[in-house]
């Protein structure tokens, strides 16, 4: 059984002061880590606060990026290995925002899984399809490729610290245009034969993939109850504390439909 997986990606939003007021509301009132991980990817520049915040909460404090180099002269970015020293666990690549705005190629977020992995950080990787798969076939074929150059060169044992998030963009951000739970699930699974068909199957068994895209409360039950969904990736509907607690507390009920 995999254990579910719910990030919450704040993006660009948030002052450090409504940063800290949030994660302290939360941090007291999750579930334990046995049942579900709760994980709130954040802007760099709260990590270390917010760190320091949740030393002995279950909540863990996510990045939403790093660069690829772990030193040298690249203003403005992040190194891997500095937010590991942060005591930073995962880090969210390849998100489509960052893929569509700031140019990232499958070359450079394959570039940033493997400094995350040697820097000892868990990455989790995102891949996309643009429009509805009905509509395009080709979209299969390219969110495959995602797969399969994000993980380029990444050994049987560094899988082992993967995360995929299926995340098709026409889903994301509206709040109201999710996948559908079915749509979502096969998403999911044909990232899942995917890796199987890379790796093997114990590796795609135990992999977790999480399903992003307009999640909230009304869509999430049915998605948990999907086999091949272990987690979400949640953004706007995780900005307010209240209601990701509540959306943290369906997945912590949800009987998971993981087979592994
Ligand atoms: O990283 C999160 C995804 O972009 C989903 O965002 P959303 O829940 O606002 O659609």
């Amino acid at each position: 059984m995999r254990k579910p997986l719910v990030v919450g990606n704040w993006k660009m939003y948030k002052t450090i002061t409504e940063a800290v007021n949030y994660v302290d509301q939360i941090k007291g009132a999750l579930p334990t880590p046995e049942k579900v991980e709760v994980e709130i990817a954040v802007p760099t520049l709260f990590l270390q606060s917010l760190v320091e915040r949740t030393a002995t909460s279950p909540l863990k404090i996510a990045a939403e990026n790093c660069f690829y180099h772990d030193e040298g002269a690249f203003t403005g970015e992040t190194s891997p290995v500095a937010l590991r020293q942060l005591g930073v666990k995962h880090v969210i690549l390849g998100h489509s925002e960052r893929r569509r705005l700031f140019y990232e190629t499958d070359e450079v977020v394959n570039q940033k899984v493997h400094a995350a992995l040697n820097a000892g950080i868990c990455p989790i990787l995102c891949v996309d399809e643009t429009m509805k798969r009905g509509q395009s076939h080709g979209q299969v074929a390219w969110m495959v490729s995602q797969v399969i150059a994000g993980l380029k060169g990444v050994n049987e044992d560094e899988m082992a610290r993967v995360t995929i998030a299926y995340e098709p963009s026409w889903a994301i951000g509206s709040g109201k245009v999710a996948a559908t739970p079915s749509e979502a699930n096969e998403g999911c699974y044909l990232i899942r034969q995917t890796i199987a068909a890379l790796y093997n199957d114990q590796i795609a068994n135990r992999i977790r993939v999480l399903y992003g895209g307009s999640v909230n409360e009304t869509n999430l039950v049915d998605l948990m109850a999907r086999s091949d969904i272990d987690g979400v990736l949640i953004g706007r509907a995780s900005l307010d504390p209240t209601n990701f607690l509540k959306l943290v507390s369906i997945v912590s009920a949800s009987e998971g439909g993981s087979d592994a």
